[in-house]
């Protein structure tokens, strides 16, 4: 490794969600590879701005100060969560692996399910997609936008501002509050962000040793389900913050893929789905992503609010 003999540097946010998913990556490599991985703490700019995420333009935010250290050598390579990647590629920066997925699905968390939440219950999200889909599924609903970190964001249940809110279960599960999910979210109810519960590493281009390294914690049948995922986002050229959902798994050795694009006030919804061989899962996304722009699928997404 050109690091030397030293340890591996991986640059992390330092939210608990991050250091707890980047600690997770490197026990994992020094387990598979022998090498010693050291986290590096890095301030993005979505971890200062007090802006709505969906009003920074979404995509992104918290991925370019990792990759201006990881371009710079002052770390070897980062974790993401792949949900904040944009789709585009980054002049050299590769994507090196994804590791197994965690749980993709969305999560409402407080003391109840969905159907027993009283008529115009107060429930909080910022995301166009899940406001798009809760509004589909309980038009009666309050949709309270809110902002900040999980814990933040609990604490408004416990407080009594809100009666819910909705938040990704792997994040959930990383930072130890899967106590206070009221219901996990079938992905027949909600489609999760394309790529939501995976995790991406990224390593500048030119590493070739370093990225044959990284692969060790890389696994394929994840990496399959997230490109069909992403390719839906990328050819809708939608960010994070579209009403965008997807799914993708393989069965029996078939990738199957479901994809939504919702109109944020519930009204409509395009819902389809694909499936091949999973080799071919760029081309599922491809097609699947063609067939939804036939349904109308770019005017719903224009429908903003
Ligand atoms: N947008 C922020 C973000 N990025 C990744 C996760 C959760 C973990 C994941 O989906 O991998 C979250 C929080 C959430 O959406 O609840």
């Amino acid at each position: 490794m050109s690091t030397g003999k030293g340890p591996l540097r991986l640059g992390t946010r330092k939210s608990l969600m991050a250091t707890t998913q980047s600690q997770g990556v490197a026990d994992a490599l020094t387990r598979l590879t022998g090498h010693a991985v050291e986290l590096v703490g890095v301030t993005t700019q979505g971890d200062v701005s007090k802006a709505l995420l969906a009003q920074m333009g979404g995509t992104g935010v918290f991925v370019n100060a990792l990759r201006d250290k990881i371009l710079s050598g002052e770390v070897d390579f980062a974790v993401h969560s792949l949900k904040d990647l944009p789709t585009s590629e980054t002049p050299g920066i590769k994507l090196a692996a994804t590791p197994l997925r965690d749980d993709p699905r969305d999560a409402l968390c407080g003391p109840s399910k969905l159907a027993d939440l009283p008529r115009g219950a107060r429930v909080g999200t910022g995301s166009p997609r899940r406001v798009a889909q809760l509004r589909a599924l309980r038009p009666d609903l309050e949709i309270v936008p809110i902002r900040g970190n999980a814990d933040t964001r609990l604490r408004k249940i416990t407080d009594g501002e809100l009666d819910a809110i909705v938040l990704a279960h792997a994040g959930l599960k990383r930072i130890g509050r899967l106590a206070e999910v009221g219901e996990v979210f079938d992905t027949d109810q909600m489609l999760p962000a394309p790529g939501q519960g995976s995790l991406a590493l990224e390593c500048r281009s030119d590493r070739d040793d370093l990225r044959e390294l990284l692969a060790a914690v890389d696994d394929a049948a994840t990496r399959r389900a997230v490109t069909a995922e992403r390719t839906i986002l990328a050819v809708l050229e939608a960010g994070c913050s579209a009403p965008v959902g997807t799914y993708a798994a393989e069965v029996d050795e078939e990738l199957h893929l479901t994809a939504t694009v919702a109109a944020i006030d519930g009204s409509r919804q395009i819902r389809m789905s694909a499936s091949g061989h999973p080799d071919a899962a760029e081309q599922i996304g491809r097609d699947l992503a063609a067939r939804m722009l036939a349904q109308g699928a770019d005017q719903l997404m224009g429908e903003r609010e």
